[in-house]
């Protein structure tokens, strides 16, 4: 049966924002591979084509978070035959999982769109770390995604520990759902496997090591169905770690196979960090400074609770250092600021200038260069 649009998380409010836009020719789909030079978007019928970002839009775009990213669906202009497919624009996202880019930069990076599940992956031994837990949620609520936790390895504990693992997650975030699993020995995948509905978008997130990569093998078994090209040495759809890619699972649902996030640091504002935190914030009323700093200061309400055993420690260290990390990516974000207003600008258009270049050198160079001719 030939995919559909609504198989690809097609809906409503894409099709009003496509039909708003959209001029004679153009067409839907929805971008599964970036690389250096351009993208692949499914489209209707599920066949896929390549297709560069148009002048415009890169120009139009202020910051790379503006730019298409895997996941995104965008109106795409076959253009005359012999041109090389244009994405014209990017239909309102309804979610955008993005990031801190690694490094010294507060750039957002943005790690898929449109994603309605982000799974978080840990286990009960090593890597079980409420207070990263609490990291992922905050940036999971930011992108608008639904978290869900797997917790993965139980082959490898007691059913105790187990329970222990769960019922911490539980009291950390109660409106989350957890799954105990274990993607080596296939335990828990038919339970997971229901959060993955027909249009559904999923992300798989986790330390090193958490097991990612033998869950989505597990996921996708030899079922997994690749409308890209075949590896024509293995016979296997192609599936590299290296670019992120969107694949559409077989049962139904997609995953955006994001190549394992091992350096997790927050791009959020304020206003989220303190929202995951509203309770504290609410009892920092009660502290008898109003800047205090929950530390040694006499009158903290927040440091009483903990005292008495109300709040716990990790959450109250977890609150001090998230502070913390708001007046550093402050910090960082004005200095850069300062450099890039200026620099920017000029940047900008000499960027946009040699994308326009290369658009018309490949233009000329592949005149008869059609994807699917
Ligand atoms: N016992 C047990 N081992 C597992 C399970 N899942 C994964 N592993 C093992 O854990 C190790 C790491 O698994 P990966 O899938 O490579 O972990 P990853 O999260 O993809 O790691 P990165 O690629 O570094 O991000 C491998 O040796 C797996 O065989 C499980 O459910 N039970
Ligand atoms: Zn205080």
């Amino acid at each position: 049966m030939p995919v559909t649009l609504q198989d690809l998380g097609w809906n409503d409010h894409f099709q009003r924002a496509f039909d708003a836009v959209a001029k004679p020719g153009w067409m839907p789909g929805r971008l599964i591979r970036e690389t250096k030079i351009n993208f692949t978007a499914l489209l209707d019928g599920g066949e896929d084509v390549d297709a560069v970002v148009s002048g415009k839009l890169w120009h139009d775009a202020a910051t790379d978070a503006e730019l298409p990213a895997v996941g995104d669906w965008v109106a795409i202009d076959p253009g005359e035959a012999g041109d090389e497919a244009v994405i014209r624009t990017i239909l309102p996202r309804q979610t955008c999982f993005s990031r801190k880019a690694p490094g010294k930069s507060s750039a957002e990076q943005v790690l898929g769109t449109n994603v309605d599940i982000v799974a978080v992956v840990t286990e009960p031994g090593t890597d079980f770390n409420p207070r990263r837990m609490e990291r992922y949620f905050t940036l999971i609520r930011r992108s608008g995604a639904s978290p869900l936790i797997l917790l993965n390895k139980t082959d490898l504990f007691s059913r105790e520990e187990v329970e222990n693992a769960m019922q911490i997650l539980r009291e950390l975030s109660p409106e989350c759902a957890i799954i105990s699993i274990s993607a080596l020995h296939n335990r828990g995948i038919t339970e997971f496997r229901k959060c993955l509905s027909k249009g559904k978008t999923i992300c798989i997130v986790g330390s090193s090591g958490v097991g990612k990569s033998t869950l989505v093998n597990t996921l996708l078994g030899d079922e997994w169905l690749w409308t890209g090209e075949v590896n024509e040495v293995t016979g296997k759809g192609r599936h590299t770690t290296v670019a992120r890619e969107l694949v559409l699972l077989k049962h139904g649902g997609l995953l955006i196979d994001n190549p394992g996030i091992r350096e997790i640091q927050m791009w959020t504002d304020e206003h989220t960090l303190r929202e995951s935190f509203a309770d504290l914030t609410e009892l920092a009323h009660e502290c008898k400074f109003a800047d205090c700093s929950h530390g040694k200061d006499s009158g903290c309400a927040i440091r009483k609770a903990v005292d008495e055993g109300k709040l716990d420690k990790e959450r109250y260290l977890n609150f001090l250092n998230l502070e913390n990390e708001i007046a550093r990516l402050a910090k960082r974000q004005k200095k850069r600021q300062m450099n890039v207003e200026r620099a920017g600008k000029r940047d900008r258009k000499v960027q946009a200038r040699n994308y326009e270049d290369r658009v018309e050198l490949e233009r000329r160079h592949k005149p008869n260069h059609r994807s699917h001719d």
